[in-house]
């Protein structure tokens, strides 16, 4: 006969109900000082945690695995879980154990997923942490995403995938909520923090209902996003989803912000990527533009220029007012004096979710204390500036709060414990009752002197005493024999031997008060801790918006600081189309560089909006054409720039095809990562467009390489787009007498000896030599190699030679800057797949034609 299988234990049977409800995420069971996790929780979170496996008890007739994280350190291991893209439900104990029959009711009480942190520890201070959520409509794609841990929510639609993927690339999702059958590139659809959510969810009526019991309103029509009904799919789904984790509505999320695509520069997820934002190619923060530009004293300033730098406005107003408000800042350096006032302001910002989701710390508390007392200071340095910039939209913001800043600054000591849990954070005299509550506590002994002094007066008793026992509590005791002269008032509690002991109505009441003073203390305590809670909540709104107004007011001093400390120039923002720079410099190449850093033009106008770059290995074409961009890209963030001077016009979109990177995980080989990157520019870039070509063409044979080059030059040339385009195929330098608007520059280098010195100087008219042999002597390749691959170099010249007919070997060669050379390869007409190319209009090529053509045209050759 076999053994019955025992039943799971009240406890394990607890468990497995409240985890039939979270199936998806860990699960954190209260267990007195610890949480425990079971079953495959256990192994996946002993696995990514490096803590012990352990097992306890049986259920179906097997151990079952348990691993446990106590609970006074669980903020470092959920932080762990966290980053590697989990969620875990935490489930405490909210009955009494001593009044429960069976195990303690429990409940999951939040969810700690990766886009809705709040805890201070669980959050990297300098960077957003963004839920984003996404629904696919019929011609366009809804975009929200929700910081919780500010309150900041926002939506927008965008047409095209592309774009939908550069905005993903923006936000960069720490969670990103996606309809579960949606399909989306492998780099998306791999993340661990992506999360499948139900079709039936992405609905617009319950989008609806959601925002409006979100935001306590009948309709949504007072937040201009009517008209937006994909991305309310996206919000609805979301502010569910946060709600939910938080187990609660979310007081601070009280507006929902608009973005309109064509209010900033488009900058495609690759662009952003290889300009290097706030993040470098290698996926760390050194050596960014942000890194460079981040001086700000608030960790929300520093979120918020990031936020700037990754979304350059093209609303003229706005960039001009951040502009002119640095400016102002920057005269007599007026920002150092708000500088070190801002300084002791904090992280208002994230204090305040905090405080409006009831996790708010003490030490949150006397933070806003703190920057509640650096806001009239603050007022009277901004009220010493000229008006007329963004900064006059901020100065409503920035007042003071005197009653609220009394209140804190009367209700909590100066340095509070971290956690309210064991009291010492309300100051003295700041409540009578916590005060008395606390007198008692701490000074029963004394108070039981003066009663014992008191009572031998009143009685004439000498040898009465007060006393405490543990059993009985206090007393007055008198000898057995003067037990008859006890007053009236005096209650018998005990008789001993020789002794009798009394107790007396204040006695008792003083008893009451003495032995619960303390736990009564701190219940005063943590109830008047809530209402301060209660009374900033109150002011929340208001609160909110003298955040914002402080982290702007950082970035815009960084601003002026920057500018002071680097020596950048206001550009001045013109309605006419182009770019000119006078001695631009790279911002961050300048400043990581031990060299000094050459300065150097850049001309892009109407009439010569396509410069094509030539110049050796190592000349400074790539750091030129980023400069050139990231100039663009401050000024339209209204930051001053590295240079001399800039004059820069209405840019719509910036686009970057540099570097060769491969896409290996998603299946694209470089070549095809770059032919995307091309294909994505040619359908896209516009007259306003600012276009940064690195060597394309470079991952394929010569012939195939240049031209695609050629073409992809000329369409750019056709289109009038503002475009950079560096090169290694000299025959390239033949466009400007083919095409109109285009110019041949280079980068200068001089050779002493048999080494090479790169003057990194633009110089106009195609460069005349590659030095691609003495770059790799520089780089360490090995002589033996140089020497043959000099040998090889003569061999394929000569044969170059021979077939031409006295053709000059390139390195011969040295077109002159203002007249060309007809190049070689162009010149040895006619070319019937090359007229073909040069007929067609490009537009009407498909990429599949044009790779006939090309084809066609390498077998002729
Ligand atoms: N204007 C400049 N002033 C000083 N140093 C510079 C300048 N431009 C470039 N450099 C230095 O030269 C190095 C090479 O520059 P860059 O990568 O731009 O060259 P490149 O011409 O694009 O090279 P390649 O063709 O091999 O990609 C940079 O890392 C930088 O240190």
């Amino acid at each position: 006969m076999s053994q019955a299988i025992p039943a799971n234990t009240p406890m394990i049977t607890q468990y497995l109900k409240i985890k039939r409800e979270h199936p998806e995420v860990l699960l954190f069971y209260r267990m007195g000082d610890f949480y425990e996790l079971f079953f495959d929780d256990a192994k996946r979170a002993a696995a990514l945690l490096d803590i012990t496996l352990t097992q306890r008890g049986q259920s179906g007739g097997k151990p079952i695995p348990m691993a446990g994280v106590p609970y006074h350190s669980a903020e470092g291991y959920l932080a762990r879980l966290v980053a590697s893209g989990e969620s875990v439900a935490i489930c405490e104990q909210i009955g009494d154990p001593a009044t429960s029959k069976g195990p303690v009711e429990r409940q999951v009480v939040r969810i700690v997923t990766p886009g809705t942190l709040h805890d201070e520890a669980l959050l990297d201070a300098r960077r957003d942490n963004v839920l984003v959520s996404l629904a696919p409509g019929n011609d366009r794609w809804g975009l929200a995403w929700l910081e919780l841990s500010s309150g900041r929510f926002s939506v927008l639609e965008v047409e095209s995938e592309a774009e939908m993927l550069a905005e993903l690339t923006r936000l960069s999702p720490a969670e990103l909520l996606v309809p579960e059958s949606l399909s989306l590139p492998d780099t998306w659809a791999q993340k661990r923090s992506l999360r499948r959510q139900g079709e039936w969810l992405f609905d617009l009526e319950s989008a609806n209902r959601s925002l409006c019991d979100q935001f306590e309103v009948k309709d949504l029509r007072g937040f201009g996003c009517a008209h937006l009904s994909t991305a309310l799919v996206a919000a609805g789904v979301l502010i569910d989803y946060a709600r939910d984790t938080q187990r609660s509505r979310l007081p601070h999320v009280t507006a929902l912000s608009v973005e309109n695509r064509d209010d900033a520069v488009v900058i495609d997820g690759a662009s952003r990527r290889n300009l290097e934002i706030d993040i470098n190619l290698g996926g760390s923060t050194d050596n960014t533009l942000a890194s460079v530009l981040d001086t700000c004293t608030t960790a929300m300033g520093s979120r918020l220029l990031k936020r700037w730098l990754n979304r350059p406005l093209r609303q003229r107003d706005i960039v001009q007012g951040r502009q002119a408000g640095v400016a102002l800042l920057g005269l007599d350096m007026a920002y150092l004096a708000l500088r070190e006032t801002l300084s002791d302001v904090g992280d208002v910002e994230r204090i305040l979710a905090r405080v409006a989701l009831y996790s708010a710390r003490p030490r949150d508390l006397a933070r806003l204390r703190d920057a509640l007392n650096t806001l009239p200071e603050l007022e009277q340095l901004l009220g010493g500036i000229e008006h007329g910039s963004a900064l006059d939209n901020l100065r409503p913001h920035i007042r003071p709060y005197p009653e609220l800043a009394d209140t804190l600054s009367r209700a909590l000591v100066e340095n509070p414990p971290v956690v309210i849990r064991d009291g010492g954070v309300i100051a003295d005299g700041f409540d009578a009752e916590l005060d008395e509550h606390r007198g008692m506590a701490e000074n029963a002994g004394s108070y039981l002197v003066q009663l014992e002094l008191r009572e031998r007066e009143r009685t004439g008793l000498a040898n009465l005493k007060v006393g405490y026992n543990r059993v009985h509590g206090y007393f007055i005791e008198l000898p057995r024999a003067q037990a008859q002269q006890a007053p009236a008032d005096y209650i018998r509690r005990q008789t001993l031997k020789n002794a009798e002991r009394f107790i007396i109505p204040e006695l008792k009441e003083f008893e009451d008060k003495a032995l619960s003073a303390k736990s009564r203390a701190l219940t005063r305590e943590k109830w008047l801790y809530d209402r301060l809670l209660s009374e900033l909540n109150g002011l929340l709104g208001e609160l909110q918006s003298t955040s914002r107004a402080l982290a702007e007011l950082d970035v815009l001093c960084a601003f002026a600081e920057r500018a002071e400390a680097l020596n950048w120039v206001r550009p001045r923002l013109s309605d006419a189309t182009g770019i000119t720079i006078t001695a631009g410099r790279h911002p961050v190449v300048e400043q990581v560089s031990d060299k000094p850093f050459v300065p150097n033009d850049v001309m892009l106008t109407p009439q010569q909006h396509m410069l094509v770059i030539t110049g050796p290995n190592m000349g400074g074409k790539s750091t030129y054409m980023r400069q050139t961009a990231l100039i663009a890209l401050l000024a339209h963030s209204g930051s001053f720039v590295p240079a001399e001077a800039a004059e820069i016009g209405p840019i719509d979109r910036i686009f970057t095809r540099i570097g060769s990177s491969d896409d290996l995980a998603g299946g694209r080989s470089t070549f095809m990562v770059e032919m995307t990157e091309t294909a994505n520019i040619l359908h896209n870039a516009t007259e306003h467009s600012l276009v940064l070509m690195d060597e394309i063409g470079r991952g394929t044979s010569t012939f195939d390489g240049l031209s695609l080059a050629w073409a992809s030059a000329e369409h750019l040339a056709k289109a009038r787009a503002l475009t950079l385009f560096a090169t290694h195929y000299f025959e390239m330098t033949a466009l400007p007498e083919q095409a109109e608007g285009v110019a041949n520059i280079h980068l200068t280098a001089t050779e002493h000896g048999d080494t090479i010195v790169f003057m990194h100087r633009i110089e106009a008219g195609p460069a005349s030599q590659s030095y691609g042999l003495q770059v790799a002597q520089l780089a360490g390749v090995p002589g033996h190699v140089i020497k043959r691959a000099r040998e090889k170099l003569m061999a394929l010249e000569q044969r170059d030679v021979d077939t031409h007919q006295a053709r000059p070997a390139d390195h011969e060669r040295a077109p002159s800057p203002t007249a060309p050379q007809q190049n070689d390869l162009f010149a040895s007409a006619p070319h019937p797949v090359l007229e073909a190319l040069e007929r067609a209009d490009v537009d009407d090529l498909s990429p599949r034609e044009a790779l006939a053509l090309i084809y066609q045209w390498r077998d002729l050759l």
